[in-house]
């Protein structure tokens, strides 16, 4: 891990139910390859995770299992470590691709700037040749400016020690917001294509794999995969790896057909295991050898898991490869002044851990505080400031706000736009109808303006876009910490030596547990390897706003200026036509003197919150 990493928390662990097959995923790493620094359950790095997978490859090695590992892609926006440098992602390719990764897809960050995903053709693609998966994105070729797959469609390969035969595909979700040197192919026209088709028919296959920047849940793209592989193969089991939601996730697609998604941020490293694949050739026919067992398990990404997980200590476990990435992942945050603080927060500013609006929330924050100071910079007119909270990436952790801190909470460079003098009697129910609260839906406008096409590239999805969705807080458990506690001895009972790091008496832990993921899937409750107190995640909104120099009585207020994110354009000129405002963007100007969010978070940190 990186010097300044916090030590890990010593908790009670489940353990890594291994099988024949095994599985290592991660998926969102959005640059966080340096580790968490302010949070010791997801502190190591980058570096730990080479060393981690060495030491499960030489298990599967001696026990003749097979270990794989996978990436779903949006490795990058989101840390210091890539945002920070110029060209961004300077450091970045260099340090992942030490990572040997059997299948690896692109995610929808890679596609946002023709930039990025020019890297993902140069740098990334190249590194893991045979690996990198694109079953449905096209890129212009930067040197011919033809448009080709920018990668392999799909790859069949046997596995090393037991001779699995996968067939493996990478996807990414229908998403609509790439630069146009990409095209996305929509997951439903690319299985209706000659060379999927054939590569589902295929029957010299065990295992069918769908790695991609999907969600493995309530989501139609991957519906309609399972849908297709399964009407071509009755019996064949399917692993699907997603991810995009940025959540802990295993979903049952049928009794040999499971998907899991390995959270966000490099806070969960992603464990699966199949047992029972192979096959078995009788007179006429190939038949697998029994029903596969599917099993999950998500790891909290710490040295005291890893250790453990990996049955090494602190002298057997980093590997040359390993330290030495983890060394010039520190001499890059050196290099880009990473640590550098611009002031000090003076408590801690949740995301999604604190209600909005409350005093703890983040999103209070920018409305009272950081939007509406800046903007009073800028004219004294009434305006109404308004962001996506999709912009909103992360926490602040009271203490230093440094360089890195700024592109962890939003590494984007767009900037603000301003529309001058919009009548409020409009301007005023934009909000509700961007977080399609009021009897009007933005959603169902989207609907109307796809059917007239008179909106370009909206259709009922692109609203998906503006926000990401929030973990669904079905998805996680709302319990005390009692019933964290109830929950060791049920393990205990349940497992007895299957659960590691035995803590004092009888199984109740001799500390107080520390707050974590408490994750509720398909298979239980029982997915996460570290027990942790549960930590109450809350919904927020689309978008939130701002209200600036607005008078005391708003009844004579004719009109306002809208600035908004650069980003949200045109949801803002759609939502305003349907209030009966013809925008375009010839009306459209900048403000905050072209400053991206980043800026305006240093900028105002730097000006008021002082060490
Ligand atoms: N320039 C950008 C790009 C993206 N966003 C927000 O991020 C969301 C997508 O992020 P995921 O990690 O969920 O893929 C997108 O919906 C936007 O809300 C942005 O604000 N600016």
């Amino acid at each position: 891990s990186q010097p300044s990493a916090p030590e890990p928390v010593e908790a009670p662990l489940r353990k890594l139910p291994w099988g024949q097959l095994n599985w290592l995923a991660t998926t969102d790493t959005h640059g966080w390859h340096g580790g968490h620094l302010q949070e010791p359950q997801y502190s190591a790095d980058w570096g730990d995770y080479i060393s981690f997978a060495h030491h499960l490859r030489q298990r599967a090695d001696e026990d003749g299992s097979d270990l794989l590992v996978v990436d779903t892609g949006d490795r990058v926006e989101g840390n210091g470590l890539y945002d920070a440098s110029n060209p961004k992602g300077h450091y970045t390719f260099d340090v992942f691709k030490h990572q040997k990764i059997d299948i690896i897809t692109p995610g929808n960050h890679e596609l946002y700037k023709q930039n990025s995903s020019n890297n993902e053709f140069y740098h990334t693609v190249p590194n893991y040749k045979d690996a990198y998966i694109a079953s449905n994105l096209d890129i212009y070729n930067p040197k011919t400016g033809k448009l080709q797959p920018l990668a392999q469609r799909y790859r069949k390969f046997t596995t090393k020690n037991q001779g699995i035969r996968i067939m493996a595909f990478g996807f990414l979700f229908n998403f609509q917001g790439n630069a146009n040197n990409t095209v996305v192919q929509r997951v439903e026209d690319t299985i209706k294509e000659m060379w999927f088709k054939e590569a589902i028919q295929d029957k010299d296959v065990d295992l069918f794999v769908v790695a991609g920047h999907v969600p493995v849940s309530d989501s139609h793209e991957s519906d309609a995969i399972f849908k297709a592989i399964r009407s071509a193969n009755w019996d064949t089991p399917i692993a699907f790896f997603g991810g995009h939601t940025h959540i802990r996730d295993y979903h049952k697609f049928d009794k040999i057909a499971y998907g899991l998604e390995s959270g966000r941020y490099m806070e969960t490293i992603g464990f699966m295991s199949i047992s029972g694949l192979g096959h078995e050739k009788t007179s006429s026919d190939i038949a697998p050898l029994k029903t596969p067992e599917f099993k999950r398990r998500y790891i909290d990404n710490n040295l005291y898991s890893l250790y453990r997980h990996s049955g090494k200590n602190e002298t057997t476990f980093p590997t040359d490869l390993g330290r030495n990435v983890s060394a010039s992942i520190s001499a890059a945050r050196k290099q880009l002044n990473l640590d550098h603080a611009y002031g000090c927060a003076p408590r801690d500013y949740w995301l999604n851990r604190a209600p909005y609006p409350s005093e703890s929330s983040i999103l209070t924050w920018l409305e009272n505080e950081v939007l509406t100071d800046t903007a009073k910079n800028y004219t004294k007119h009434p305006q109404l400031i308004i962001t996506n909270t999709g912009a909103m990436r992360f926490d602040i952790f009271k203490g230093p706000f440094t360089i890195d801190t700024t592109f962890l909470v939003s590494p984007f460079t767009s900037g603000f736009h301003r529309l001058k003098n919009v009548p409020y009697k409009a301007a005023k129910q934009l909000l509700q109808l961007l977080n399609n609260e009021g009897k009007i839906m933005l959603s169902e406008m989207m609907v109307m303006s796809a059917v007239h096409r008179d909106l370009g590239k909206f259709t009922p999805r692109a609203l998906y876009e503006l926000a990401p969705p929030n973990p669904p807080v079905s998805r996680w458990t709302q319990q005390t910490t009692q019933d964290g506690i109830e929950l060791i001895d049920t393990l205990h009972r349940e497992f007895g030596q299957e659960v590691l790091g035995e803590t004092a008496g009888h199984g109740k832990p001799d500390k107080p547990l520390s707050p974590g993921y408490t994750t509720i899937d398909d298979a239980g409750k029982d997915g996460d390897d570290t027990i942790h107190a549960p930590i109450r995640f809350y919904d927020v909104p689309n978008c939130i706003q701002a209200e600036v120099s607005f008078p005391s009585d708003k009844k004579d207020l004719e009109t306002v200026d809208i600035v908004y994110n650069e980003f949200i354009e045109r949801w803002i000129l759609l939502a305003l036509r349907f209030l009966g405002e013809s925008y375009g963007v010839e009306d459209v100007e900048t403000t905050f003197d072209g400053m991206s969010f980043t800026d305006v978070l240093s900028e105002w940190v730097h000006k008021n919150w002082a060490c």
